[in-house]
């Protein structure tokens, strides 16, 4: 199979000898659509970092459509498309020549730039400059710039953070949108209930640990509806407090069992 989509095999992250990332997998198979959950400092950032190339792991493998993220540098990141969690829209363009700016990094049309523009509602406010939107706004464009070359995977880092509900809704529309398109999808948030909305399945993170997977319906089914709400709270509660074992640092520990179609034998 060709289009296999991305594999991550035991990747670590240590920053000046702590790890903040402890071996992690993760299969995201094309027209997947992955939340990546868990408190604040779990991780998720820094996963996708690695994955949109940004920062390097410290071991493991990550490979999108077989191509590998570091011997084959240029023609991976070709398949991303990433939006970070801020970014200084500092320049005093407009939203147009934003966005065509990043779609002639990607060797994309102006077209293809003002059509992105569309998709998340700012064609009216294509003429303003950027440094006087909206958070909201301004999320809306940076997830413009991710969708705009329809990459084989799209990385987005809290892409819900600042919306109002009308715009969760239509970021909601979006995803299930590319991801019919045969197109996978990672994204990070705090927001479960964007999590169960947009995703198939989710993933929550603790101390740079997975420690729960499984699809939407998993979730559902162990914890009723009050779904990933109620994983979390479960999780949380499980959480050792100082003095006492940490469990978690034993292998990864799954509360929900993993589908077959997520192991990497395949
Ligand atoms: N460059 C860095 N230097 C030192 N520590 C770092 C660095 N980058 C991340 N960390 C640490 O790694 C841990 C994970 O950070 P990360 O930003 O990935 O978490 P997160 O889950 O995205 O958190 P949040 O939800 O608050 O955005 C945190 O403890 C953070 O302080």
């Amino acid at each position: 199979m060709i289009n296999i989509g991305l594999e991550m095999v035991q990747v670590t992250k240590k920053i000046k000898g702590k790890t903040i990332v402890h071996p992690f997998d993760l299969t995201i198979r094309p027209g997947q659509v992955v939340a990546l959950c868990g408190g604040n400092g779990a991780g998720k950032s820094t996963i996708l970092r690695m994955i949109a190339g940004l920062t390097q792991p410290t071991s493991g493998t990550i490979e999108l459509n077989r191509l590998d993220r570091k011997l084959d540098r240029e023609y991976y990141l070709r398949q991303i498309g990433y939006m970070p969690d801020h970014f200084n829209f500092g320049a005093g363009l407009t939203a147009s020549e934003t966005i065509r700016f990043f779609a002639s990094l990607k060797g994309r049309t102006a077209q293809e730039a003002e059509a992105a523009l569309r998709a998340v509602g700012l064609e009216e406010a294509r003429n303003k400059r950027v440094s006087v939107f909206s958070k909201g706004m301004q999320q809306r464009l940076l997830f413009a710039q991710a969708i705009l070359d329809k990459p084989a995977l799209i990385v987005l880092d809290e892409p819900t953070n600042g919306l109002d509900p009308y715009w969760m809704d239509t970021f909601v529309s979006l995803v299930k949108e590319v991801k019919q398109a045969g197109q996978a999808v990672i994204f990070s948030t705090h927001q479960l209930q964007v999590a169960e909305e947009a995703a198939d399945r989710a993933i929550f993170l603790m101390d740079g640990k997975m420690v729960s997977t499984g699809t939407i319906e998993e979730y559902r089914a162990q914890y009723g509806t009050s779904g990933l709400q109620g994983a979390f709270a479960s999780l949380v509660s499980r959480k050792p407090s100082d003095g006492e074992e940490d469990r978690s640092a034993s292998p990864v520990k799954i509360t929900i069992r993993k589908r077959e179609n997520e192991q990497h034998d395949e």
